[in-house]
């Protein structure tokens, strides 16, 4: 089923990572192991990237590629998103201050909406310097009676076992990603657990786990860019953000029939392998349960959960972004440090 073999050392197999962008940032493998290996769930219950080899999860979804999805959904309008480079930084429109649209400068991504054939037909004619696309649909029933029949028949019986004894609450959302090979979703965090199948090509996808925040410099909670890093990994600008020389991250390839378990507010930057074929993904993004009783000491994501509400508070209290640094500078500098 899967073309990455179960490791037999323990989850220290190197990756190919050939065809993907090399960054200056030192990596760990992600450790492999086969879905029944007791390992799997150790290393979920303590919250960290594992890659799940050999599941028969979304087994009925392993045929989804563009032909197929053209067959079955010709008219349906699919959400895709249009970049000027290969890099798809998501933007919280909602967060975008609505009157001044105008001096904003351009947004790098915009939402469009087409069918199956029609971004293929898009990306097959794709020539350098065009626009780069990448189809990101949720599946809902506008998917059709087709790929909702593979929807009902993915092996739930194993999602629902993970979320269960790692208690995870609902699903909220599996989000179906075509990508152009050498598209890039830059570093970012998320706030829910996540499984990320691989269905067609390679992804390479590299983590950071919560505690690197400092090293990471997303922008104010209010930007519209929360929750992303502000440094290009490509070409990191270490005077503005000195700290990233410290990032230390963790690397995984997700194959065909591969399942990435992405901790909540781990950062991770995930791309399409280069010069290949176009790659198919589906995540499944899972809210966490409130925590009943707080254990100390606290985990790092907490931490981070922390720092998000205390931003939020003073913003909220204050009124004016302006004000925040001098505020928590003056709470902090020569009383704290
Ligand atoms: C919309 C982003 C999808 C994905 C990244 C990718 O596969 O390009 C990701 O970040 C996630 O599954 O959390
Ligand atoms: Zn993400």
């Amino acid at each position: 089923m899967s073309n990455t073999l179960p490791s037999e050392d323990g989850g220290k197999e190197k990756y190919d990572t050939s065809g993907f962008r090399k960054y200056n940032i030192p990596l760990e493998q992600v450790p492999k192991f086969s879905h029944d290996d007791p390992r799997v769930d150790e290393y979920i219950s303590e919250m960290k990237p594992v890659l799940i080899t050999g599941s028969n999860l979304i087994e009925s979804a392993m045929k989804w590629d563009l032909e197929y999805i053209s067959e079955h959904m010709p008219s349906s309008n699919l959400t895709v998103i249009i970049s000027k480079d290969h890099n798809f930084k998501y933007v919280n429109e909602k967060k975008l201050p609505q009157g001044q649209m105008s001096n904003l400068k351009p947004i790098h991504t915009r939402w469009s909406s087409m069918t199956a054939r029609e971004f293929l037909q898009k990306i097959k004619s794709w020539k350098e310097g065009d626009e780069r696309l990448y189809l990101q649909q949720v599946l809902d029933s506008s998917v059709g009676p087709q790929l909702v029949q593979d929807f009902l028949h993915f092996n739930w019986e194993w999602a629902k076992n993970k979320q269960r004894i790692h208690g995870w609450g609902p699903l909220t959302s599996n989000l179906l990603l075509i990508s152009m090979e050498g598209n890039v979703t830059p570093c970012h965090y998320d706030e829910q657990q996540n499984l990320f199948v691989g269905i067609r090509g390679f992804k390479r996808c590299i983590l950071f786990p919560p505690e690197q925040f400092d090293c990471l410099y997303p922008p104010p909670v209010s930007d519209p860019h929360d929750r992303q890093s502000q440094v290009d990994f490509e070409n990191p600008d270490l005077k503005r953000f000195p700290k990233f020389s410290e990032a230390r991250g963790m690397e995984a390839i997700v194959g065909r029939g591969d399942i990435l378990y992405i901790p909540l507010y781990w950062w991770h930057h995930i791309e399409s392998k280069q010069n290949d074929d176009y790659t198919v993904s589906l995540n499944f993004w899972y809210k966490t349960k409130p925590t009943a009783d707080i254990e100390y000491p606290l985990k790092s994501h907490q931490k981070v959960a922390i720092l998000r509400n205390i931003e939020k508070m003073v913003a909220e209290a204050l009124q004016n972004p302006d004000e925040v640094a001098h505020l928590m500078r003056a709470l902090v500098l020569g009383r704290y440090t």
